[in-house]
């Protein structure tokens, strides 16, 4: 089924945000202004204004009090009370917005939790990359076959035919469509029992006996049977341990869409926030982090918790100045920093940066991506990610906090629930050949459940020391 939204036609331009010189407006329009990198070429420019001014007449897809809870999560992990783990699709497909997959998703997201809410005995904020992840930055603007290159099913289809790759801007009303499916069936989730402690204690003891690593973490699954037996023992019987909370994020690239879902909302004090409500928590990707750009200078004006993500070339100066733009009013946790350095540089090019934005005084959330800096090509010609290198970078990232004092607070992983074959290595050891098994991603490769749960289980080691 592909849920669909006419464009509004009856205005052929939109109305402009007035330009009252340091209104809010103007700010917006200011930004928005700033050359933006990996922004699509509309073949009709008037279509895409039309699309975003019906976007400006939709409902939110979330609403501002949810994305102050989640920044109040956030705090805590900042103050290193807490750890996120952020995972999901590298991109999401409106085919593949299925209840089976954002199920299997988010059943291994609430697996992976458990293991590491005990291991780190701290509450474990879960968010998926969901219910928006529709938009891709690309290395290059054309493919192997000179077409113009696949940008996410927000903005062109992934068929290898020129038909296919032409932006079109009816899609952003299909992604908004398809999120609010997706959150409302990850809200269910969230509320009814599926992520029941004991339940999801039972999966993860199922893929202990199926694992041929099963064996090595028998002691510490057994470690969460004595504590779940005890606390039954006692009569816990409190609703966390039946509900949980879920949040959506997604990359903050399509500026078009972002602009659509932005909504202000006064609070108590009488002041105006500008909330991005196309999800909880939205990050600005390692391509499109121009200090002077729109996306930056977008999400500074945002109440949302915003995330960033900082390859290795980024300087211990960028990352301060970083740091000051996206956390002016210096609130704990309203920025996080997500490294993806690669397990080569991470233990050289981390410590310096670390060191420089704890220096400023902002607490940010230190959070680890092991998957974008690891990237290669298989003999095979597959685009795949080893296993070990992955761990690899992980544990860079956790030796690199523990020398400087510092919180490791979370993980960013790309994964899925369903069985696919696209990352080498991991207990199922599985090798260039096997990539073409099930290779299904649309974009980067992802851990399937197995290699998701090892990761998990090994994260559990760490963060026991
Ligand atoms: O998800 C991340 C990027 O979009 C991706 O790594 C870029 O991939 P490409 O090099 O195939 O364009
Ligand atoms: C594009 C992504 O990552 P990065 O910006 O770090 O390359 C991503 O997270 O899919
Ligand atoms: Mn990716």
């Amino acid at each position: 089924m592909q849920p669909t939204i006419a464009a509004r036609t009856d205005t052929a331009v939109p109305p402009q945000p007035s330009t009252t010189a340091g209104s809010l407006d103007a700010r917006i329009a200011e930004a928005l202004s700033r050359p933006a990198a990996q922004q699509p070429q509309w073949p009709d420019p008037v279509s895409a204004l039309s699309a975003v001014a019906t976007l400006e007449t939709m409902p939110p897809l979330v609403v501002p009090q949810e994305v102050d809870r989640l920044q109040s999560r956030l705090a805590e992990v900042a103050r290193g009370r807490a750890f996120l783990l952020q995972g999901g699709d590298c991109a999401e497909t409106f085919a593949g917005n299925t209840e089976s997959h954002v199920r299997a998703n988010l059943r291994t997201l609430v697996q992976m939790a458990v293991v590491l809410t005990y291991a780190a005995s701290m509450p474990v904020v879960k968010v998926g990359r969901i219910a928006g992840q529709y938009a891709k930055p690309r290395s290059n603007s054309t493919d192997q076959l000179g077409l113009p290159v696949y940008r996410g099913d927000i903005v062109n289809g992934f068929d290898p035919v020129p038909e296919a790759r032409v932006a079109d801007p009816a899609r952003m009303l299909q992604a908004y469509a398809h999120s609010g499916a997706a959150l409302n069936l990850t809200r269910a989730y969230a509320g009814s029992g599926f992520a029941d402690l004991h339940r999801v204690h039972e999966w993860n003891r199922d893929f202990l006996r199926t694992s041929p690593v099963g064996e090595r973490y028998e002691a510490l699954a057994t470690e969460i049977d004595r504590g779940l037996d005890f606390m039954s023992a006692c009569r816990v019987d409190h609703g966390a341990l039946h509900s949980t909370e879920l949040w959506a994020s997604h990359e903050a690239l399509l500026l078009e869409y972002e602009r659509g879902l932005l909504r202000r909302e006064t609070g108590a004090d009488g002041t105006e926030k500008l909330y991005g409500l196309s999800s909880h928590f939205l990050w600005i990707g390692e391509r499109t982090r121009q200090l002077d750009g729109a996306h930056i200078a977008l999400a500074s004006l945002l109440a949302n918790p915003i995330g960033l993500k900082i390859g290795p070339s980024t300087t211990p100066e960028q990352a301060a100045e970083y740091v000051e733009r996206l956390d002016p009013h210096n609130v704990p946790g309203r920025l996080t920093l997500i490294s993806r350095m690669g397990c080569g540089k991470i233990r050289d090019v981390l410590p310096a940066i670390v060191e420089r934005v704890t220096a400023t005084g902002h607490q940010v959330v230190w959070q680890c991506d092991p998957m974008h800096g690891n990237t290669h090509e298989a003999a095979s010609g597959y685009k795949t990610r080893d296993f070990g290198r992955i761990i690899n970078e992980v544990e860079g990232f956790f030796e690199v906090h523990r020398a400087l004092g510092t919180h490791p607070g979370g993980l960013h992983i790309e994964l899925t629930g369903d069985n696919v074959t696209e990352c080498v290595g991991g207990a199922q050891a599985i090798d260039d050949s096997g990539l073409a098994e099930r290779y299904d991603t649309y974009c980067d490769p992802r851990l399937n459940p197995q290699q998701s749960m090892e990761l998990a289980f090994l994260v559990a080691e760490m963060l026991r020391g």
